[in-house]
This record gives structure tokens, C-alpha cells and sequence, in this order.
């Protein structure tokens, strides 16, 4: 089964908007994960537009499930902050500073030094790590050669193109899911993954570990409710 990590950067971009404490985020993670959802993910920016590095602190306090820290290993204070808070998981993505969302993966065959050396640092520490990367079988086999437990599949060209033909949008990380397993690399994935895609993906892309969903999963909330929400979602992995 696919579990559900529940990226709750949207909660914290609610709460910084008026600069207070409501909604609270640490309450809506723990709600979160006794409606079910079976991690929390956070990707904290340089600029802590959404997430601060102060909340990472005190979510590692409360989180029950699997914590998952997502974000770039080139900033120091990222690499500090995951090596302080040591989460069960770290999921590297390559974002350019002041970037509006994720919007490429790993180049594991230009940097697979670094993510090597990177991926190390953090495997010493016991922090079970993924990586970011595009659907694409050099990357998946150079992610491989990293050291790397798990690749993240950056799933927004799926989500944009699943209209014009949802078997022809999946195809490419069908294929690079079974790389993925040919080479004994675990599987995520993530990034605009919705209610009405997600389903399809979960029950075709083999070997499918997580997923994790925060933009479109806490804009349903606006309609649905927060755990009639959380809940929808684990019926379309179940
Ligand atoms: C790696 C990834 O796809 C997610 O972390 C996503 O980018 C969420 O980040 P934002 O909430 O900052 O858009
Ligand atoms: N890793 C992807 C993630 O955490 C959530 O992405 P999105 O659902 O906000 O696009």
C-alpha cells in the first residue's frame, strides 16, 4: 500500500498571512495524523515564506508518523537543520534560491558527487534519504549510484498532461518505476498529485511507497473539511 504524507507548507503560508498563530500548525499536524495520514512533510525556503525552521523544531517534537524534511542540501542551513532534527526521512531537491515551487529534478549524473558525499553525511546520521528526480531512466540510474535509498518521481508533468490521455501521461514513470525496482531504489513521489490523478498513479506505477500531497490536498480542505479530506485521499491509495 502507498502511504499518504501530508505536505503542510499551505497551513504555515495560511498562518504567516496574518502573522499570529491561527491556524495552528502544530495542532493541524497532529490532527492530520489521527485522521489517518501516515507521515507530514515539510519543505522549508531560504526565505520561510511558508514553513520557518523554528516549526521543523517543534513538528520533530509532536510527529508520530514519518517526518519527512524536503529541500536543497546546498544551503548550510538546511543541511544543519536536518542533521539537528534528524526526521526519518530527508528528501533533496535541487531548487534554485527564491524559486516559487519545485520544478525540476536531480542532474544525478553531473552532481552525483556531490549527492554522494551529501547523501552519505545524512545516511550516517540514520536519516533514511530520497532524492528528486525527473522520470527519466540516466537519472533513475544515476540516482543509483549516489547511495541514495529512495528517488522522490517529480510528478507535475503527469498532472499536466493526465487530461489529454491519463495512460500516455503515466507512461513515463511506469518505466521509470521499474528502473526504479531494477535497481533496488525505493519509490516516492510528488508535486500537484490530486484526487482526481492520484488514483490512477497509485494503482499503475509499481512499487509505489509514498506520496506526498500539500497544495491541492488543503485546497479540497476548503470544501471537504480537513479529515473528510485527509480521509478522501487514503480511499484513493487504498
Ligand atoms: C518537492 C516538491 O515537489 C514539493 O516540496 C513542493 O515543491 C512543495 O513546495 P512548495 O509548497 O514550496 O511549493
Ligand atoms: N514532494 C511533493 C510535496 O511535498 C507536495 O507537493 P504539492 O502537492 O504541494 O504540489
Amino acid at each position: 500500500m502507498t502511504r499518504l504524507s501530508v505536505n503542510i507548507n499551505k497551513i504555515a503560508t495560511l498562518r504567516n498571512s496574518r502573522g499570529g498563530n491561527n491556524p495552528d500548525l502544530i495542532q493541524v499536524a497532529k490532527d492530520i495524523e489521527s485522521f489517518g495520514a501516515q507521515g507530514i512533510t515539510v519543505h522549508p525556503r531560504p526565505d520561510e515564506r511558508h514553513i520557518r525552521y523554528d516549526d521543523v523544531y517543534q513538528l520533530k517534537e509532536i510527529v508520530t508518523t514519518e517526518f519527512n524534511i524536503e529541500g536543497n542540501c546546498e544551503e548550510q542551513k538546511f543541511i544543519d537543520l536536518v542533521l539537528a532534527v534528524k526526521p526519518e526521512q530527508v528528501t533533496l531537491v535541487p531548487d534554485a534560491l527564491g524559486q516559487l515551487t519545485s520544478n525540476h529534478g536531480w542532474d544525478t549524473i553531473t552532481h552525483k558527487r556531490y549527492l554522494t558525499d551529501m547523501i552519505g553525511a545524512f545516511k550516517k546520521e540514520g536519516i533514511r534519504v530520497s532524492i528528486f528526480v525527473d522520470p527519466l531512466e540516466d537519472m533513475i540510474a544515476g540516482a543509483a549510484e549516489t547511495g541514495t535509498d529512495r528517488i522522490e518521481l517529480y510528478t507535475e508533468g503527469y498532472a499536466n498532461h493526465y487530461h489529454q490521455g491519463i495512460e500516455l501521461a503515466a507512461a513515463p514513470y511506469i518505466i521509470a518505476a521499474k528502473k526504479a525496482q531494477e535497481l533496488g531504489l525505493g519509490l516516492n513521489a510528488g508535486h500537484d498529485l490530486d484526487l482526481k490523478n492520484l488514483k490512477y498513479f497509485a494503482q499503475n506505477v509499481p512499487g509505489l511507497l509514498e506520496v506526498s500531497i500539500g497544495h491541492a490536498l488543503v485546497s479540497d480542505a476548503l470544501y471537504y473539511g480537513l479529515e473528510n479530506t485527509v480521509q478522501m485521499y487514503l480511499r484513493q491509495l487504498a
